[in-house]
């Protein structure tokens, strides 16, 4: 489902790469982490997914596609298999929840009656039925994120990326997220994660990929973050 091979990125602006001869495979349907400090690549390795960055060296693939090769104009259709959450959430804030879920859904063209039917099934399969016309500010936290997990998912995405997702929660709420996570993972999803969060890669016990200033320094099957770090 995702394949860097020999994938290097130096960005103008830096002489150190940023990325340095990664070559990992991840397969359709599977969990993994991808852990390292600060400024070890692993925000570079997202971008290059979504072609939000192309490698200076290597192929990425997601799916079908050629990530770096893909014209411009098919670049729309990479991103529609790859649902996105961050750690900051990054909802409409002028807009319910169920409006953020359905714009997802407007701007790549849905009719209407699609979006009228599968805002509600995606906003309870988040656990946020009954909350569907409240607005962003309304919501805690872990709620806010909900809302951005069902508008990634509401595509039915291939692949989705999580960005640190549980930064900005409490040790419970960012729980509850691993367990929505877990539940989309479960229903075919592949899903990659970018976090610092030991306890939850400790409790979790999926793949691991650690990155340490560009390069893979581990890719274990069932990990734990490390000890004494
Ligand atoms: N747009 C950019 N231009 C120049 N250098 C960049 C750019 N983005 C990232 N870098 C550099 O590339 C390296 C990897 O950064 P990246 O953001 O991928 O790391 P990260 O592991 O995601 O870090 P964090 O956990 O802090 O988000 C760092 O040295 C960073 O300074």
């Amino acid at each position: 489902m995702i394949r860097l091979d020999s994938v290097s990125k130096v960005y103008k602006t830096s002489s150190r790469p940023a990325l340095e001869n990664v070559s990992v495979e991840v397969d359709k349907g599977e969990f993994v982490f991808l852990i390292g400090p600060s400024g070890s690549g692993k925000s570079t390795f997202l971008r290059l997914l979504l072609r939000e960055e192309v490698p200076s060296k290597g192929r990425v693939m997601v799916s079908n596609f050629d990530v770096a090769k893909l014209p411009r104009r098919k670049v729309p259709r990479l991103r529609q298999t790859i649902g996105c959450v961050f750690q900051d959430f990054r909802l409409l804030t002028n807009k319910t929840v169920a409006e953020n879920v359905a714009f997802a859904l407007e701007v790549i063209g849905k009719p209407k009656r699609t979006i009228t039917k599968v805002v509600p099934e995606v906003l309870e399969l988040v656990g946020l039925d009954g909350k569907a016309d409240r607005m962003p500010h309304e919501l805690s936290g872990g709620e806010q994120q909900r809302v951005a997990i069902a508008r990634a998912f509401v595509n039915r995405p291939l692949v989705l990326l999580a960005d640190e997702p549980t930064g900005n929660l409490d040790p419970d709420t960012s729980q509850d997220i691993m367990l929505l996570l877990e539940r989309i993972n479960r229903t075919g999803t592949t899903v990659l994660m970018a976090t610092h969060d030991h306890s939850i890669v400790d409790s979790m016990r999926r793949r691991v990929v650690e990155l340490d200033h560009g390069r893979v320094i581990r890719d274990d099957r069932r990990g734990v973050y490390g000890v004494g770090r």
